[in-house]
């Protein structure tokens, strides 16, 4: 169901946790808030989810103001970090919780838990407690509760906090497969960049309690509208230079052309680190410098190099391996590095 949150503002004394948030999630869409710790992410899912009432503004579901609205009223699914299942009682009890709180006849309790527990591949595992699971399992249980009596929404705040990488993306690709079979409208709460990129079909970027940039998650990669967005999402080189009408002039790069004119004055270009390119292409870029291996760190399917550039700065390459090629450079080498004008993007001064 769709999701409005108009201009919600939730102070706590001096510090404004939300400074004023508006928000659209389309029906069936998975939206990410993503934010540093602090950021009013939290703050936010509660307002949505009844747990905290804002001081201003309004949150429709569906259309239907629920700001006011206690918890149990909105039929919203939620999963937290900490799974928050409840210990004494088995797997499918705990699934079943939601529908008896429903007062949902026995028949359809069971079947429904079977299903849902089909739909997370646990169905062997209903009489088992909690703490005779792995994290992953009281996660995907945790998961299946949220979504058992068919919630209009479904908040997911950091679910995967506390597992391991390989059950973590695991659980993020199953998370989205679930999501998209039910059509759930759903909003992901998270820290992790990498994380936001895989599995939104849009991102909402928050820092100090307000939405920073919202859009498709390659859009804010290449086109970040802030210094704040450029620097947390991915890596990135902030070229700081001088503009004048069609180019910019750069410490280390010289003089750089703009894809659009700006105006006079200082500029701060991005350059992400696979957007440097080293070795024999580097000859054919119009933009170049020279650059000194600071440190290699090797990456698996990449290399990332920091090279501290002659009278400029220090900047990130990123660099593809392949198994059969020698290292790019070593740690000391001095190294041309270039790049193509058309990756790079103007980032627009607050
Ligand atoms: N109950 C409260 N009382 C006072 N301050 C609060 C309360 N809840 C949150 N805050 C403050 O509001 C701000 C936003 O907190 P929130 O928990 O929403 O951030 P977050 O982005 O979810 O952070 P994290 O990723 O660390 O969970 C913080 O400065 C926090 O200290």
């Amino acid at each position: 169901m769709q999701l409005s949150v108009q201009r919600i503002v939730r102070r706590f004394g001096p510090v404004a946790a939300l400074g004023g948030v508006d928000l659209e999630v389309a029906e069936g869409e998975f939206l990410t808030i993503l934010g540093p710790s602090g950021s009013g992410k939290t703050t936010l899912l509660k307002a949505i989810a009844g747990f905290e009432i804002p001081d201003e503004g309004t949150v429709l579901l569906g259309g239907e103001d629920v700001t006011l609205a206690p918890p149990r009223q909105r039929d919203v699914g939620m999963v937290f970090q900490n799974y928050a299942l409840f210990p004494h009682l088995t797997v499918a009890q705990n699934v079943a919780f939601p529908l008896e709180m429903r007062r949902r006849p026995r028949a359809e309790v069971a079947r429904r838990v079977e299903d849902v527990l089909r739909l997370v591949e646990l169905q062997s595992f209903g009489g088992r407690l909690p703490r005779q699971l792995s994290g992953g399992q009281q996660q995907r249980v945790a998961l299946a509760r949220a979504v058992v009596f068919g919630p209009r929404l479904l908040l997911l705040d950091e679910p995967f906090g506390a597992l391991d990488r390989k059950l973590r993306e695991s659980l993020q690709l199953e998370v989205r497969r679930l999501q998209r079979s039910l059509r759930l409208t759903t909003l992901f709460i998270t820290h992790d960049q990498e994380e936001a990129l895989i599995m939104s079909d849009r991102i909402a970027v928050m820092d100090k309690g307000r939405i920073q940039q919202i859009g498709l998650p390659g859009d804010l990669y290449a086109r970040p509208a802030t210094r704040f967005v450029a620097d947390f999402l991915g890596e990135s080189n902030l070229l700081e230079g001088t503009a004048s009408a069609a180019s910019a002039s750069i410490p280390g790069f010289g003089e750089v052309p703009l894809a659009a004119p700006q105006p006079a004055g200082p500029v701060t270009l991005l350059l992400r680190p696979e957007a440097l390119r080293l070795g024999g292409e580097v000859e054919a870029l119009p933009c170049r410098a020279r650059g000194t291996v600071v440190e290699t760190v090797f990456l698996g399917l990449s290399a990332k190099l920091r090279l501290r550039l002659q009278d400029g700065p220090e900047v990130l390459a990123r660099v593809p391996l392949r198994p059969s090629a020698p290292p790019p450079a070593a740690e000391g080498e001095v190294v041309t590095v270039g790049f193509s004008p058309e990756d790079v993007h103007v980032v627009p001064r607050a």
